[in-house]
């Protein structure tokens, strides 16, 4: 089957410091891959590399199998991929619909096509129906992550990046945004989620990959990589995931 995105030896850097060290990865459509790793070990060093909002080589990441590394973040947008990014990035100061709005305009602006409406989004997460008038700062944690999930889909995405989507949540709260995962990847959307817990992101995904000091360690179906597995791939040899 091949990949809807696809990396090919990845690297990517802040100034002198190089974060990713060669990171093959691939997305089959209508997959959820997990992302896993330390603190540090360049998660969402990848995805903002993939979204294009770091320089990298042009065969080191491909869509449908097409080179388009180091293209814009507006046009990766047009091409069918969208971020959901680490802490949000809401428009603070404006209601959840407008928010929302202005990932309506930047779809329609950038001509990106897809089955996503404010209707539907509603549907997913009824509370953004509730608090549309709602000033974004005035919701809780769980809710801002709807609101940025949301804006991400109003992009029309085939592939959605999730940057640590349940950092700081209540367990409640996570699960009701888990439970929304399978919607998505049914309306055709692909995903790659980044996430510190592992029990979730094994349950959530098909796939994962554990990455360590910027290099992926281990990688396989999630439902047959065993913890001790992960635990060595997390942090080196003779760890353990509890
Ligand atoms: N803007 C930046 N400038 C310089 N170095 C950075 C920058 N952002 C991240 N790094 C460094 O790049 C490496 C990878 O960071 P990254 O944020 O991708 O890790 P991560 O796996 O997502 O971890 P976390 O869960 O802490 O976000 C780290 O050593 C980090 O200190």
């Amino acid at each position: 089957m091949s990949a809807v995105l696809s990396t090919h030896g990845l690297i990517a850097r802040y100034g002198d410091f190089q974060a990713l060290y060669g990171v093959d990865v691939e997305l089959h459509a209508g997959e959820a891959v997990a992302l896993i790793g330390a603190n540090g070990a360049g998660k969402s060093t990848f995805l903002r590399a993939v979204m294009g909002l770091l320089p990298v080589g042009r065969d080191m990441v491909r869509l449908d199998g097409e080179p388009v590394g180091g293209t814009s973040a507006d046009r990766m947008v047009k091409r069918g991929v969208a971020i959901v990014p680490e802490g949000r990035r809401l428009f603070t100061g404006m209601s959840v619909d407008d928010n929302l709005k202005v990932a309506i305009d930047q779809a329609a602006r950038l001509g990106a096509k897809g089955g996503w409406s404010l209707e539907r989004l509603h549907r997913l997460f009824p509370i953004l129906k509730e608090k549309a008038k709602t000033p974004v700062q005035s919701l809780s944690g769980g809710q801002q992550q709807m609101v940025a999930i949301g804006r991400a889909l109003l992009c029309q995405p085939r592939v959605l990046l999730c940057d640590e989507i349940s950092l700081g949540l209540a367990p409640k709260v996570i699960r009701e945004i888990y439970a929304a995962l399978p919607e998505i990847r049914g309306a055709g959307t692909a995903m790659i989620l980044v996430e510190q817990d592992v029990g979730l992101a094994k349950e959530a995904t098909d796939r994962l990959y554990c990455m360590l000091e910027g290099r992926v360690t281990l990688s396989g179906r999630s439902a047959e990589v065993t913890r001790e597995a992960i635990g060595e791939a997390y942090f080196g040899a003779g760890h353990a995931v509890v």
